[in-house]
Formats: structure tokens, sequence, C-alpha cells
């Protein structure tokens, strides 16, 4: 089954808005194109459909067939019912449920075997009865949001060290367990009933008798007994069922024919239906050169051609690259990218582009020499382009770490370990030294990147940043530059209807604050419910103090830390000052950055399990020391 079929399958038991959020979901497109639809590598991670009016049921059997689905939400819709059978999704980091009306007792065993199990939230529904045991027990757990339902009864012992939780307004009683005793008390207000630290309210000695529920029943003598049958007589059946397979399968393979592997190899031009245009009678006269046009050529002529901005890299025709295999990597505002592999091995991005009719070819292919001409450590060169007036191709470089956006959110592979604090702190080293270099050397552009956000910063082996879909917003019809970049969601564009060159500064604070907090901003930048944004989130909940909260519980931290983590906030937040006058500039936030100074230290502790120690712009051994941010 494929991951459209999957999807298509799971469609159908939903009931979609008037307004129909998921009008993108054609099966003539690949599901990466699709709103809501998360894809790495050409395969679906997950699936964010929110507020879209989404109401019917949850089709658990249907999203099985997503083998790589890790994280989902359906947040703010209308979904009701029993809660669904999500412990069938056993591999999801991720579930967000809130702002539904789910309604119901939630089994005790609902989450048994969801063992990747991160983020749970399940706020704002009608659930009621008790919190279920196998929520206490997910070994992962991070973040847990039940609040505003009507759960009952006494809360059972969480033993998560770091956990977030909130439990506030429920009908929860009895005493609070001793391992969430020191928590904030907001995390239990709204339940009458509740008694104990952190809260002020004593438990009389009664209720003190009553522990809360354990994690490990005990079993009783004679449930012992019938366990021990049990298990003998599964036990038994299960050997019987494996040798009859077993044989099954080796009289089977003995009558197949030997396996004949049918390479399906599947073209970019097969994938996405791009042609290469036919030689206008003049380009024909001129010459057939098969090779990639070199910087230079003259503009305006040649329109069948790849045009190589780069004389340093591999040169391929557009032959070449339509005939390459190729996989879609995902899709955004302006159109898809693939990842097409040459007959050489090379891997490169091929990015279509839909939106680009603002610049007449000479203008096209003028700003694209000018950033043909870009190099820095930590820009992604664009190697070449394409240009008819009805298809805008460039092509780059295939980074195989992906995106930061990726690396924060959605790592996929089971085991991986999240970003460290010293890759943090070097990923966002590089970023600022980059968009510092765009500023210097486009200067003419009123916001030289213009669509800064994790999924255009790339990171190549070492995790060193690389800037991607840079000096953009000349090329890209204003109307979808309005609806979808960056640069054209930052407070001074939404109220005065300006770009500067602080819009960037802006963009450079938000991609800080999503680093340190792990919170994806696109939730926040279309404002979510409580019309809270990721700026006036972490305004809200940062009082200047170190607060583990607030920061992403994935980041592994080195030791003593905290003031520089700290300084870094304060410094993400200066360059997201809704002020255009008070923000930062460029040079003044990356000095800041910069002055997170790097330490040489002998402390195995203190560096990152990441970066390579051979590296030497890597973030070893990161000054703990705290910055004057005056
Ligand atoms: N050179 C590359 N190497 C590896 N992955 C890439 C490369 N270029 C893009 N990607 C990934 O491919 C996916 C699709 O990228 P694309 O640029 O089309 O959309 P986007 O970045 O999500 O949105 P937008 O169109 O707004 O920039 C993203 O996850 C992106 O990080």
């Amino acid at each position: 089954l494929s991951d459209s079929e999957a999807i298509f399958n799971f469609k159908k038991s939903l009931v979609v808005g008037e307004a129909d959020g998921l009008f993108t979901w054609d099966a003539k497109t690949p599901p990466c194109t699709w709103a809501g639809v998360l894809c790495n590598g050409g395969s679906v991670w997950g699936l964010q459909l929110e507020n879209l009016e989404l109401s019917g049921s949850i089709d658990i059997e249907a999203l099985t067939g997503l083998t790589s689905l890790r994280t989902l939400s359906i947040m703010n819709n209308k979904f009701g019912g029993p809660f669904p059978e999500f412990k069938k999704l056993g591999a999801l980091k991720s579930l967000y449920l809130s702002n539904n009306q789910f309604e119901g007792t939630i089994s005790g065993d609902a989450f048994e075997g969801m063992g990747w199990l991160k983020k749970l939230h399940l706020s704002q529904n009608k659930f009621t009865g008790e919190i279920p045991i196998s929520m206490a027990k997910l070994p992962k757990l991070l973040e847990l949001r039940l609040d505003g339902n009507q759960f009952s009864g006494q809360i059972p012992e969480f033993e998560h060290k770091q956990l977030v939780l909130n439990l506030s307004n429920n009908a929860l009683t009895g005493l609070i367990p001793e391992s969430l005793s020191m928590m904030d008390p907001k995390v239990f207000e709204g339940n009458k009933g509740l008694c104990g630290k952190p809260l002020e309210t004593e438990c009389d000695s009664l209720l003190l008798e009553v522990s809360p529920p354990q994690l490990e029943v005990r079993p009783k003598s004679s449930a012992i007994v019938s366990l021990v049958i049990t298990s003998v007589v599964t036990a038994l059946t299960v050997i019987i069922i494996l040798g009859v397979i077993f044989l099954l399968n080796r009289n089977y393979k003995k009558k197949q024919p030997p396996l004949v592997v049918e390479a399906k190899e599947s073209s970019l031009q097969k994938k996405t239906g791009i042609r290469e245009a036919e030689p206008s009678r003049r380009e024909r006269h001129r010459n057939g050169s098969s090779s990639g046009n070199r910087i230079g050529a003259p503009a305006g002529v040649e329109n069948t051609k790849l045009s190589f901005l780069r004389e340093d890299k591999e040169k391929f025709d557009l032959p070449d690259l339509l005939k390459a295999s190729a996989e879609i990597l995902g899709s955004g505002c302006f159109g898809a990218s693939y990842k097409a592999v040459l007959s050489s091995g090379k891997m490169m991005v091929v990015k279509r582009f839909k939106q680009m009719n603002n610049a007449g070819r000479d203008e096209f292919q003028d700003h694209m020499k000018r950033l043909g001409r870009l190099k820095h450590h930590n820009l992604l060169p664009i190697v070449a382009y394409y240009y008819r007036k009805e298809e805008k191709l460039l092509v780059c470089e295939f980074a195989e770490r992906g995106s930061l956006a990726f690396n924060l959110h959605g790592n996929q592979s089971f085991g991986k370990p999240s970003l460290d604090w010293p890759t943090r702190l070097k990923i966002v080293k590089g970023v600022a030294r980059g968009l510092l270099y765009l500023h210097e050397d486009l200067p003419s552009l009123m916001a030289p990147h213009g669509h800064l956000k994790a999924s255009n910063v790339l990171l190549t082996e070492t995790f060193e940043p690389l800037l991607t879909d840079y000096g953009l917003i000349p090329l890209i019809n204003q109307e979808k530059a309005q609806d979808h970049m960056v640069a054209y969601k930052s407070p001074e564009y939404l109220l005065h209807r300006r770009v500067t060159k602080k819009t960037d500064v802006w963009g450079l604070g938000i991609l800080i604050l999503e680093i340190l907090t792990g919170k994806f901003p696109a939730n926040f930048l279309r404002v979510n419910l409580n019309g809270e944004d990721l700026v006036s989130w972490v305004n809200l909940s940062f009082q200047g103090v170190w607060a583990p909260d607030l920061f992403d519980k994935d980041m592994s931290k080195t030791k003593h830390c905290e003031g520089t983590i700290l300084t870094l906030l304060k410094i993400g937040l200066k360059c997201c000052e809704p002020d255009v006058e008070k923000r930062f500039e460029i040079e003044e936030a990356v000095k800041k950055i910069e002055e997170l100074k790097e330490r040489e230290s002998d402390d195995d502790d203190f560096y990152s399990t990441y970066v390579s120690e051979t590296d030497g712009r890597s973030s070893k051994g990161v000054s703990c020391e705290s910055i004057n941010m005056s």
C-alpha cells in the first residue's frame, strides 16, 4: 500500500468542513505536495491537520498503512466520540488531539506499547474517568496536557524526570503523588478535590491512607497460578504456529522460480512531467553542444539547457537530470523539491518554482548570476538554473541530513538522539554568519534572505548549517510572496506593509526561539486559538531566570550551560522585538551570538555528541559565562 493510498483510505472516514481544507489531496499529485502532509525523503512522517473543521472518525487501520508516521495532529477540529485506538500506531512520537469533542473514559491500557510517545496533548476535550495507568508508564513521555477535561479519581505516579504537565481544570481528587509535589501549583489548579504539595490545601488524615494507583499492580497468589498457566499455553501455541509457518515457507520457496528484481526507476521527468522545450530555430542554428550552458552565456538566447552558475561543480545537461531517478522531498508554497540521482551517482535537488514570474528573462538571469556569485561556508550554492517562461528550476546539491526543521521536529529514525545544545549553538552561529554575509553582499535587497525558516536551513554531515532559498523576493510573484514568504509574516509587514533589512533579523529571532524551545512556529505563525504566537509564548513564560519548561526537553544539555542558553534566548527575543527601531541590527545580533564563546575543556561531558572534534568550527566546549545583554 502506498502512502497516498493509505491517506485516501484515512480520508474516507473524515467529514471535511465547508472550506475543504483538504482540496489539495489529489491522487494525481504526490502526497508530499498535499496540505498538512509532512514528508522526509519522500515518505510521510507527519499529518498536521489542524483548524480544518474536520469531523467524522479517525480510521486507525488506515493510518497503520503510513509506516513512517511519527507525528499526528488533529488539534482544533470537531472530532467526537471515544478515544481512538492510537496504540496501534506504536511508533508515534507525538499525538495532538486538543480542542476537539472527544469524550468518555480512556481504558487503562490505551497507551500500552507506545514506547516512543513523547508528546501527548488531549486538552480541552470531554474525557472522563481516571487517567489511564498506561499513560503514566509511557517510558519517553516529555509533555502531557490533559487540562480542560473531566478526568476524575486520583493522579497516578509519574516517574518521568522532566515532565511538562498540565492537569488543570479537571475533576481530579486525592493526594498529589510525591513525584509531582515539586511542580508549579498551576499544573493542578481547577481540581477542587486535590490536596497535598504543591497545593496549599492539606489532605486530612483519612485521605492520606489512600495511596495513588501504583504503577506495578502485584498479582495475588491465585492470580499468579493462572498467569503461569496462561503463559505456558501461549508459549506452546506460538511455537507450534512458528513451526507451521517455517515449513510452509520452505515448501513455498522451493516452488518459486528465482526472484527477478524489476528495477522500477522513476525518473524526474516521469515524476514531474517537466519537458525540455523544443529549441527555437535560432538556437538550433547557433550550436548544438550537449554540455550545460556555462556562466555568462548570452542572456535570452538558449532556453533548452541548464545554465550553470558554478564552475567548480560537476556539469550535466537537462536530459541527464530528467533521466535521473527521482523522489520527492516535499513541497512548499512555491512548488515541490525533488532529489535526483544522476548516473554518476551525484545527488542533486531540483526545486520547481511555480511562482517566479515577477521578473522577465533578462532580469531573472541577472539576478541568478548575482546569487551564483555568492560564496560562503553557510550558504547552499545554487549550482544551476533552468529558465523558460512556463518552467523555472533551481538545482543545488543534496544535503544528506536534511533540514533543521526535520532534525528538530521530525527525526523519524528510532533511537536517534535529538540535536544537543552545543550542536544547536553551532547551528545558530552558522545561520547568523550566513545571514550577515547575505546582508553584506546583497545590500540592495530589502530582506536579503526573506524566507529564513527551519526548513530552509539544511545540515551538512558535521551539522554545519547551510541557508537555502535566499534572495528570491525579487523573483516571486508579489501576491504569492505576501501569502507565504516568512518576511511577509513579520510584525512590520502585518502592521505597516513594510519589509526591511531588520525583517531578516526577526526571522533569525524566531529561528533561535524555535531551536531553543523545540516549538514549531508554523503552529504559532498562524496564531493559535489563544491568539498566542511563539514570541508572546516565550515572553509570557520567561521570567528572566532559568525555567526548564521553556526549553526543548530533547536538547541534552552540557553541564552548567544555563547562562549561555538564557543569553541566547534573550538575543532571540531582542531579534523579535516588534518595534523595528528597538530590534537588533543584524551586525549587533551576530556579534552577540559570536560572543557566546567556545571554550577549550578537557571535560568529556563538554563535547557535543554530534559535533566532530576534528571540525575546527565546531562548538565543542561552549562557554557558560553569562553575557551582558545591554
Ligand atoms: N538541497 C536539499 N537537500 C536536502 N533537503 C532539501 C534540500 N532542499 C530542500 N530540501 C527539503 O525538501 C523539502 C521541501 O523543500 P521546499 O523548499 O520545496 O519547501 P519548504 O522549504 O518546506 O517550503 P518553502 O517552499 O516555503 O521554502 C523540505 O523539507 C526541505 O528541507
